[in-house]
């Protein structure tokens, strides 16, 4: 977030004209729209679980041409749909407009799958976007997140840390209490 502070205040912004000093409610979403795309947005660009679960198919399928054999392994690679360069404007740059539509209105993406998609989809989607929707809001309605003092925006490293999933490295970050 401190890479884009322009960001952070219209999410302020956004939220000081919808909820004001209340608590935000899950309802609110629906009247946050940039708020809700930045999230998106977001979780598009982090992509924590690039290679979703490993997956067995459980018959002979021919799949676009390509023959896979009953008991083969499948590893959905989301990384694929949510870089993709004919589905993003701008895939590997963090751009809450991919978001948006020309009114500023929240709009839908297909290619957005960080929960994967199908019968096997996260169990857990909708009480992880209900907890990052009011963890993000809650945050951002109380505190302005900056770099340490001394340290610039351009210095921090937000490359994620490789493995089975992708994580951030550890940040210092100054959280200052809005009034
Ligand atoms: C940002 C948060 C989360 C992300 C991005 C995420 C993403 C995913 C992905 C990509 C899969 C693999 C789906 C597939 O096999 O194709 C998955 C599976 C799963 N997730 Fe999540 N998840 C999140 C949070 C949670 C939470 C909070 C819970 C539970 C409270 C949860 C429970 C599960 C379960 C049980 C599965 C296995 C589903 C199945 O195989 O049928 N997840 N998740």
């Amino acid at each position: 977030m401190a890479k884009y502070p322009h960001i952070q205040e219209r999410v302020q912004e956004e939220l000081n004209w919808v909820v004001g000093s209340r608590q935000v409610r899950i309802e609110d979403r629906k009247n946050l729209p940039f708020t809700d795309a930045v999230i998106h947005e977001s979780q598009r660009l982090a992509n924590i679980a690039p290679m979703a679960m490993p997956h067995t198919t459980s018959k002979d399928v021919t799949f676009q041409g390509y023959f896979i054999k009953k008991g083969t392994t499948v590893l959905p690679l989301l990384t694929s749909v949510l870089y993709d360069e004919s589905e993003w404007e701008s895939p590997h740059t963090f751009n809450p407009s991919h978001f948006l539509d020309k009114e500023g209105k929240f709009l839908k993406r297909d290619a957005f799958m960080p929960f994967s998609a199908g019968r096997r989809v996260c169990l857990g989607e909708s009480l992880a976007r209900m907890n990052i929707f009011l963890f993000f809001t809650s945050l951002l309605q109380h505190f302005s997140f900056t770099p340490p003092p001394g340290v610039s925006e351009d210095e921090l490293d937000l490359t994620p840390v490789v493995g089975f999933t992708l994580s951030p490295q550890p940040q210092g970050l100054c959280a200052v209490r809005r009034q």
